[in-house]
This record gives C-alpha cells, structure tokens and sequence, in this order.
C-alpha cells in the first residue's frame, strides 16, 4: 500500500497570519495520525516562514508515526536534523523569493557538498530523501551520493496535467528503481490529479499538504484525508490491473 505523508507546512502559514498559536500544526498532525495518516512531513524553510523551530521539536515528540523533515542542504539544517533524529530528512532546493518550491535539488550539480551531508545525516540514523525533478541525470546523481529515498516533484504534471509530464514521471520512476532508491513524489497533487501517480511503478510514499489543508476547511481534515487515500488507492489498482 502507498503511504500518505500529510504535509501540515500550511496549517502553521494560517497561524502565523495572526502571529498566535491557532491553528496548532502540531494538534493538526496529531488529529492527521489519528485518521490515517501514514506519516507528517514539514518542511522548517530558512525564513521560517511557516514551520518554526519549535513546532519540529514537538513533533518530534508528540509523533508516534514517522516524521519526514523537509529542509534545504544547509549546514544549519543538517545540524538541527542530526539533533532532532527525526524519521527521514527530505533536502528540497530552497530560494527565499519563491512562493513554493519551484524545482527538484540540483544533485548533479552539487555532488561534493551533498555527499557530506548526507552521511552525516544517515550517521544519525535518518534516512534520506532527495526531492528531484524526475530528471534520470538527477536521480543516478542522488544514488551515487549515498541517497536512499527520491522524492519526484510532481509540480509540473500537476499544473499542465500534460501528457508529456507524466511520461518524465514514469521514466523517472523507472530510473528510481534502477538505482536502487525507494520512490515517493509529491507536490501540487490533488483528488483530481493523485491517481495517475499513485500509479506509477515502484512508488512507495506520497507527500501531499496545500491541497489537503484547503480542502480540510471545507470537509474537515479526517475527511479530506479518507478521501485523498481513497484516489490513491484506486488509482494504485487501476495500475496494477491495465499493467
Ligand atoms: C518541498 C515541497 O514541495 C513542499 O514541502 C513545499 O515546499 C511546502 O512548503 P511551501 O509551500 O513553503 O513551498
Ligand atoms: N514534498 C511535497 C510536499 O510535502 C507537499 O507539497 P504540497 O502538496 O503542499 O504542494
């Protein structure tokens, strides 16, 4: 079965709107185990513009399922994940001007520096995640520097919803299990989109936030959560059954 992340980054943009402590993230990733999330994923950015240092700490406390901490390749957050020792560490690309993630880590790019921090990270017991566009280049790259996990960025497919898309993230699905690296995606995905990638080969994780939270305001979060879990479920059989 596919494991659903739910990414609760944007529980905490809502509470920090009013600079006081509701909504709590950490109450909303609770109440998210509770109803069958497999995992919560946050991503603690440089800015601090949503996640804060302390939300990771109680998280890392109060989660009895695993917690998956998205952070860009910075010596500060390789240093507060080997204190943490959450579950996983995800390193995400990060630019301070963006709005969201824009792209994949540029693992090729920086294979020197990356294979440092992700030994120092699986010392500490974490296992790491490199969030890449499904780029083969990318993902021979992150195997090469001792990567465990890739997470593909979904973000293209899910805005064009383009045919063309999909193909790269089913050839970078294909590379993922070549290399020997266990494959989740996420990013932009929604009821309407998460089907076809819960169908792509060997996909072990999902990663999903924005969508889920908006929805939680109109169905309730245990709810959109059933829901979303749901199209992944059917859209994982469809797979397996037109394979
Ligand atoms: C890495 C990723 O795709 C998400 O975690 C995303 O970064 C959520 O946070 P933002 O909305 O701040 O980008
Ligand atoms: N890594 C992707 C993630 O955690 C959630 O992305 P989104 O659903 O908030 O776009």
């Amino acid at each position: 079965m596919i494991r659903l992340g739910v990414n609760i980054d944007h529980v905490a943009t809502v509470r920090n709107a009013r600079g006081g402590t509701h909504p709590d993230p950490v109450g909303a990733a609770l109440l998210a185990a509770m109803h069958g999330a497999d995992g919560i994923t946050a991503h603690l950015r440089e800015d601090r513009r949503h996640i804060r240092d302390e939300d990771m700490q109680r998280l890392r406390r109060e989660l009895t399922v695993p917690l998956n901490f998205e952070m860009g390749a910075t010596e500060e957050m390789v240093g507060m994940a080997c204190a943490l020792r959450p579950h996983a560490c995800c390193l995400v690309p990060e630019r301070r001007e963006e709005v969201t993630t824009e792209g994949g880590l540029d693992v090729a790019g920086q294979m020197n520096d990356l294979r440092g921090k992700v030994a120092r990270l699986k010392d500490a017991g974490i296992r790491v995640s490199l969030f890449v566009d499904p780029d083969p280049a990318q993902i021979e790259a992150a195997a090469a520097i001792g990567g465990q996990v890739v997470e593909l960025h979904t973000g293209a497919y899910a805005h064009d919803d383009g045919e063309a898309e999909f193909r790269r993230l089913f050839a970078g699905a294909q590379a993922a299990t070549a290399n020997g690296l266990e494959l989740h995606a996420g990013h932009g995905l929604t009821y309407a989109n998460v089907g076809r990638v819960a169908g792509l080969p060997g996909l072990k994780e999902l990663n999903i936030g924005h969508f889920l939270i908006g929805e939680a305001i109109f169905s309730g979060l245990p709810a959109a959560i059933a829901r979303m879990k749901q199209e992944i479920a059917t859209g994982a059989l469809f797979r397996a059954v037109v394979r």
